[in-house]
């Protein structure tokens, strides 16, 4: 079996494939290399002999993680390398190798998918916004503070804001105007999430007319769903782009 790795900031995501490649087994979502050991340490089930994994980590942090992959499972490990061109995609970036590879994985996926001009949302740690129009040209993107890091901002660089998860959760049940800390930041950084993203879709528009597809993708894209009906909410739109960038050999 395959074993996929998305490393990002937060957490790695991960999945297990049949030998076929495409028919997935399990997969979960951990917030350490020793989490993700342990979630695999029944590998004897899984029988894992290959690995694909993108990171957005350091070098360092994912050569380590590499390393107790080939040492406790004896994978075979392909990691996607930035690319100025692929699947009929051009890399937008001036500096190609500067791009975070899960934008450029997800927006190969994304255009993949679309067979033509998509918007790709992931929201994350970060959340991001990247354009491919139907020729495969990589516009470029954006990269805002993702849910967390807003929320988090907050708590850390003021006094009196506090407050705790759950709170937080029950803040979300509407969008009115807060009564109470926890509902006028959670809303507050709401909004934000959705004028992001409706200024994304206006732009598209500008660029495209009503002819692209938008995706949403990461952790949080059920936040704003809601404000995108006719959009294609692929969780494991990354996952696709690694399987193109890593065929297996
Ligand atoms: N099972 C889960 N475990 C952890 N976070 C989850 C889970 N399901 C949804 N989330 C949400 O996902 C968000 C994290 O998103 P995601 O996992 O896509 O990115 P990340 O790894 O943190 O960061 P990035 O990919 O931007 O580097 C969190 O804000 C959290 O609210
Ligand atoms: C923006 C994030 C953090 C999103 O995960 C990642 O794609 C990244 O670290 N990118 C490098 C910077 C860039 O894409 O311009
Ligand atoms: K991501």
């Amino acid at each position: 079996m395959i074993l996929e790795l998305d490393c990002g900031n937060s957490f790695i995501k991960w999945r297990v494939l049949q030998a076929d490649g495409v028919t997935p087994v399990e997969g979960g979502v951990v917030s350490s290399d020793s989490d993700l050991l342990a979630s695999l340490s029944n590998a004897d089930k899984f029988q894992l002999k290959k690995c694909r994994l993108v990171s957005v980590r350091t070098l360092e942090e994912t050569d380590s993680l590499v390393a107790s992959l080939v040492d406790v499972f004896g994978l075979s490990v392909a990691r996607a390398v930035p690319a100025r061109e692929m699947a009929g995609v051009r890399n937008g970036y001036e500096d190609y190798e500067r791009l975070g590879l899960d934008r450029w994985l997800a927006l190969l996926g994304g255009f993949r998918l679309a067979s033509g001009a998509c918007l790709v949302l992931d929201f994350g740690t970060a959340i991001t916004a990247d354009f491919v129009a139907a020729d495969g040209e990589h516009l470029g993107g954006f990269i805002c503070p993702g849910m967390p890091l807003m929320r988090n901002q907050l708590r850390t660089h003021t006094r009196r804001i506090r407050y705790d998860d759950i709170a937080a959760e029950r803040a979300h049940e509407s969008l009115a105007p807060g009564r109470t800390t926890v509902e006028a930041v959670e809303r507050g950084c709401m909004l934000m999430l959705r004028g992001f993203v409706l200024t994304q879709l206006e732009l598209a528009r500008q660029y495209w007319g009503k002819d692209f597809v938008v995706f949403l993708t990461g952790g949080d894209a059920n936040l704003v769903s809601g404000v995108v009906p006719d959009a294609r909410v692929v969780p494991d739109l990354v996952f696709v782009g690694l399987a193109m960038a890593c065929p297996l050999s």
